[in-house]
């Protein structure tokens, strides 16, 4: 399997098939008139019986993956789906199997805990394949089987306790010192920042540093780190594989015309699963007390046992994603809005400025007493969902309800987050940038319930405290030790965004200096 979940045998057999000619199938399908005829009569019949034929949606949709494929490769498909919505109410079918929800209740009964008579909602498919998904191990996001994901959950909360938060505090600050120090040199010699990428480089240190124990010198290297270039790549391929998982016969089609890439992503996930397995053995083999999350993977076992090797790699490569670009993407968005505002950022610089003495007082405990800075994080969530809306369900044997509606058993569900966020039914002009809706003594209309950034139930995000704790700290301290100005301000986060499983932002670019005040 490639990290992703493509069998490499599918290469090899894609390979062989193009050198012999036609599969045995492919011969099937070159029939005579009435089997044609049979098979065509077979496919409307299909259709007009399928169970989700009333929920409305462009017909296309109904009929064929097609249209969801092109979206998804063509990095637009959440914008797509939102104007959807738009057009046809609260639920559309986007594929023939598959139904998107934009609406607050949906998200509790897509990925709630639902008691009797309703069940829980389990993964989908779409989450097959991961690093090690060729060794049949799991992690902590691509577990599908509830009862496996409910053990790793409990064992992995531990790591993600108050207590360990408290303790990896002084981890996080060491890496967002180090990045607050080379933005503002770089500030010094004239040159403008692309925050994009240094953000993203300082949260895969961090990230790096908690979750395997030790940055990958990111900040140090301008992320020439080869672990950090696939991971990048990796997740920009991931419609890609959708898109062989929709069709599976077009699919070794694709990985012959997409074999170089596949090969390129083969060979850096071999690597970077190399490099997983020497770091967690290096651990194993020279024990400490490190207070990071691979420390705490090793506690709270049963006497005598541990966890195996490929089992504890294969939790810190998904967290290693998990809490690096989406915290990566919800600063950048703040800064994008923050900077835009004169008013905004003369505001929120005065209030961190005055609740810090000095900048060595920053921690992470009093950062998160700023409340205006809670506000501006909120909505940067909500205006730009930092994990856009793949987070695929699959509806129980049976059937059951969402919003109300029946949904047969079998159907792919998902909330759509861009839609819901964005919807006028839930906020008030959602379009702007306005944090003062989050604010304990906002009187507005809106419905916050339909952000949900973190999602929630079974699933929903086991590090957001520790998300939290990164970003405030890391806000205060730039905020508080530099000034700022965004130069490319022509630049549209919306309008220039794509997205694959996450999203491919474009550059952030910003003057940094020395605070004058
Ligand atoms: C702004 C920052 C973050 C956002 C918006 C966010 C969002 C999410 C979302 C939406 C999910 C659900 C994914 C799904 O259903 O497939 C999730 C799961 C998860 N997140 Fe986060 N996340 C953030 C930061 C972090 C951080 C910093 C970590 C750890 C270092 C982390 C660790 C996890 C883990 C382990 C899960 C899997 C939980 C499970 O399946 O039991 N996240 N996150």
């Amino acid at each position: 399997m490639t990290p992703l979940g493509v069998p490499v045998s599918d290469l090899a057999k894609v390979a062989v098939a193009s050198l012999v000619g036609t599969s045995s199938r492919e011969h099937l399908h070159r029939t005579h008139p009435p089997q044609t005829a049979f098979f065509i009569a077979r496919k409307i019949y299909a259709i007009l019986t399928h169970p989700l034929r009333k929920f409305p949606g462009p017909f296309l949709c109904g009929i064929s993956n097609a249209p969801y494929s092109y979206w998804f490769n063509g990095g637009r498909r959440d914008f797509i789906i939102k104007d959807l919505h738009e057009k046809y109410g609260p639920v559309v079918r986007i594929a023939p199997d598959e139904l998107s929800f934009a609406t607050p209740q949906s998200f509790r009964d897509i990925y709630g805990f639902r008691t009797a008579p309703h069940s829980t909602f389990p993964k989908s498919r779409f989450y097959d394949g991961s690093a090690f998904s060729s060794y049949g191990v799991h992690g902590i996001i691509t577990a599908r089987d509830p009862a496996e994901h409910a053990q790793m959950r409990r064992h992995l909360s531990h790591a993600f306790s108050e207590r360990a938060l408290r303790e990896q505090e002084g981890l996080v600050a060491e890496i967002v010192d180090e990045f607050v120090k080379i933005v503002g040199n770089m500030g010094a010699e004239g040159k403008v920042v692309d925050f994009e990428w240094w953000l993203r480089c300082c949260m895969f240190d961090v990230t790096g540093s908690l979750a395997f124990g030790r940055g990958f010198d990111a900040l140090k290297n301008g992320g020439q780190h080869p672990s950090l270039k696939f991971v990048v790549e990796a997740m920009k391929q991931l419609s890609l594989i959708d898109t062989m998982t929709r069709f599976p016969y077009l699919g070794k089609v694709f990985a012959l015309f997409f074999a170089r890439k596949l090969l390129k992503l083969l060979r850096g996930s071999a690597m970077h699963e190399e490099f997983a397995l020497s770091i967690v053995r290096e651990r194993i083999a020279n024990p400490t007390t490190r207070p990071d999350i691979l420390t705490r993977l090793q506690e709270n076992l049963p006497p005598n046992t541990r966890l195996p090797d490929i089992q504890l790699a294969t939790h810190v490569c998904e967290i290693l994603i998990a809490g690096s670009d989406t915290s990566n993407t919800t600063m950048g968005t703040v800064f994008n809005y923050v900077l835009r505002d004169p008013s905004l950022y003369s505001r929120l610089t005065t209030t961190i400025r005055s609740h810090f003495s000095s900048y060595d007082k920053i921690n992470a405990l009093e950062a998160a007493k700023v409340e205006m800075l809670r506000s501006i994080i909120q909505e940067s969530m909500r205006i730009l969902p930092p994990v856009p809306g793949a987070l695929n369900r699959l509806v129980p044997e049976g059937g059951d309800t969402v919003d109300g509606f029946f949904v047969p058993g079998g159907t792919y569900v998902t909330t759509q987050p861009l839609a819901t966020a964005l919807s006028p039914l839930y906020f008030d002009e959602p379009m702007k940038f306005k944090p003062e809706r989050w604010e304990r003594s906002s009187k507005g209309k809106d419905i916050l319930e339909a952000s949900q950034p973190f999602s929630l139930g079974p699933r929903g995000c086991l590090g957001q405290n520790l998300a939290w704790m990164e970003m405030n700290t890391i806000l205060c301290k730039v905020f508080w030790k530099l000034d700022l100005e965004l130069v490319n301000t022509d630049m549209d986060l919306h309008r220039d965004s794509k997205l694959d499983s996450l999203w491919d932002k474009p550059p952030l670019l910003i003057k940094v200096s020395e605070r004058r005040d």
